[in-house]
């Protein structure tokens, strides 16, 4: 890994240190403050350590009254839930991160007490959450049939020792500049609320929180997350095409062409230079955004006349793989894939830099994901940079160069795929690889928060993510708002050790 400049990961706290105005300033948690201080030492930027170890440096630096609080609501919280016989996967799920951690011991860092082995048995649920959308569509609950965590909990543990013996060598955290030279699409700071209105008691759900992406040419970078966490709410913030009780913050920059800064663009900029010339988007459910009555030809050929793009029919559909005697068809005509790929030559009819492809495998089996996942890596390999936002992390491992993990509206990790993908440092995104049939279908207990909550649930217990199995054995939680620590091409929430 290069050496980052020494002051790098400071001048990224100091950058983040900035609330978007009209949001809550993060600085005034107790617990940001503590955070920074740590961090700001000298010898936290240098060491070689996990940003496991560092956190559970900074937690052991937080006042004790602090911890205690914490500790005790959570100890409420679970005397007056379920028997200690009902433990979560999550020990189990999360514990993989741990071991990580654990792991450093061998360069010597200080490191989180190792845990027994508890018997695993079904969730429960903190008695403070209440039911979530996302609950009934998380990805988890999608992608586990019921009963399998109670599966063979000892095999499990032997592919998990496996893992644990294969991870990487510890990283090196809180500096380093992440160099971007050719990045077309720049995110700095966006945050995206919707008011409810006053029947709901003027409440907000906070739907995307200080995002900073960089989307590079020929990368394709996987925005990935549980269902409600705010994907989709933060790409149609660059386009423009969230509904008027929206509000959003901070910068985004399209530079391909000519820079756009596209948060503070007038529709007029929006339709006639960014949207299909500037920047194409692959829609979820494609089929629902095509006309039924039209064959996809001219629904093409109405595309590249309005884009008075070059490209022809033809020549698009060879693009993405279909024969030009399928553009004569109706919508109904085609099969699932083939209307993907129609989706996908609309979205290129005006040549864009960028692509924004949102769940474009909804509903496809395997085999057509991989054929649109390929086509979009096929666009990518052409000098494109494309964000592909989806809760399949399997499509997602198969074509990405980059991830964003993202939860409840907040961005917890990135980096480089590979690396992140064979290396989770945030408990979330390891959690969301164990739920996998590779990781072990194992999900990650209890829901994501109620975005409309957010501004609660964090003034008062700091990281949400720690909220979601509080129960789990050798729980430790944050004091604090996670900072974003970065260490070479990854960034990481600064979470406590699970
Ligand atoms: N117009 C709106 N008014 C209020 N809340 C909204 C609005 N649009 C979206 N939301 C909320 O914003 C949050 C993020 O939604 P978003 O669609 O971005 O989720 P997602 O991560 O893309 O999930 P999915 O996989 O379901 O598409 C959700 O809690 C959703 O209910
Ligand atoms: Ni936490």
């Amino acid at each position: 890994m290069d050496r980052p400049a020494a002051d790098a990961g400071r001048r990224h706290r100091e950058r983040g240190a900035a609330p978007a105005a009209g949001h809550r300033d993060r600085r005034a948690l107790p617990g940001q403050r503590r955070r920074r201080g740590a961090l700001d030492r000298p010898d936290a930027l240098d060491d070689r350590r996990s940003h496991r170890a560092v956190a559970s440096a900074l937690a052991a630096a937080a006042p004790l009254h602090r911890r205690r609080d914490l500790r005790r609501r959570v100890a409420v919280a679970g005397a007056a839930a379920a028997p200690a016989a009902r433990r979560d996967p999550a020990g189990c799920a999360l514990g993989g991160a741990a071991r990580a951690a654990r792991g450093v011991a061998r360069d010597g860092v200080e490191l989180p007490r190792p845990r027994a082995a508890r018997a695993h048995g079904q969730h429960r649920q903190h008695p403070r959450r209440r039911p979530s959308r996302g609950a009934a569509r998380s990805l988890v609950d999608r992608a586990v049939p019921v009963g399998a965590a109670g599966g063979d909990h000892a095999g499990r543990l032997r592919h998990r020792r496996h893992l644990a013996r294969h991870r990487r060598a510890p990283p090196t955290i809180g500096a380093g500049a992440v160099s971007t030279p050719e990045a077309l699409l720049e995110l700095d700071d966006v945050s995206v609320r919707f008011r409810l209105g006053r029947s709901r008691g003027d409440a907000e759900v906070r739907a995307v929180t200080d995002a900073s992406l960089s989307l590079q040419a020929g990368h394709v970078l996987a925005l990935v997350g549980e269902s409600g966490c705010g994907k989709s709410v933060l790409a149609s913030s660059l386009l423009g095409l969230l509904p008027a009780n929206a509000q959003v913050k901070g910068h985004a920059t399209v530079r391909a062409g000519g820079p756009v800064e596209l948060l503070s663009a007038s529709e007029a900029v929006l339709a006639g230079s960014v949207r299909g010339r500037r920047i194409g988007l692959v829609p979820q459910s494609a089929s629902t955004h095509l006309t039924p009555v039209r064959t996809a030809r001219s629904q093409i050929e109405e595309t590249v006349r309005e884009l008075r793009a070059g490209a022809g029919a033809d020549e698009l559909a060879e693009r993405v793989g279909l024969r030009p005697r399928d553009l004569d068809r109706y919508p109904h005509e085609l099969s699932g894939g083939m209307v993907q790929r129609v989706a996908v030559a609309l979205a290129l009819a005006g040549d864009p830099p960028v692509l924004l492809a949102d769940e474009p495998t909804t509903g496809l089996d395997r085999p057509l994901i991989d054929r649109t996942t390929d086509l979009l890596a096929e666009a990518a390999a052409d000098g494109r940079a494309v964000l592909l936002i989806t809760h399949d992390l399997a499509a997602a491992r198969r074509v990405a160069t980059d991830v964003a993990v993202m939860y409840a509206s907040r961005i917890v990790e990135t980096g480089p795929a590979a690396e992140v993908f064979a290396d989770p440092w945030h408990p979330y995104t390891a959690g969301l690889l164990d739920a996998l049939p590779e990781g072990g279908f194992r999900p990650i207990p209890g829901h994501p928060p109620v975005l409309s909550d957010l501004d609660r649930l964090e003034q008062e217990w700091g990281c949400v993510f720690c909220l979601r199995s509080p129960d789990r054995p050798g729980f430790a939680p944050c004091s604090g708002v996670p900072d974003l620590v970065r260490s070479g091409a990854r960034r990481v929430a600064a979470h406590a050790p699970c």
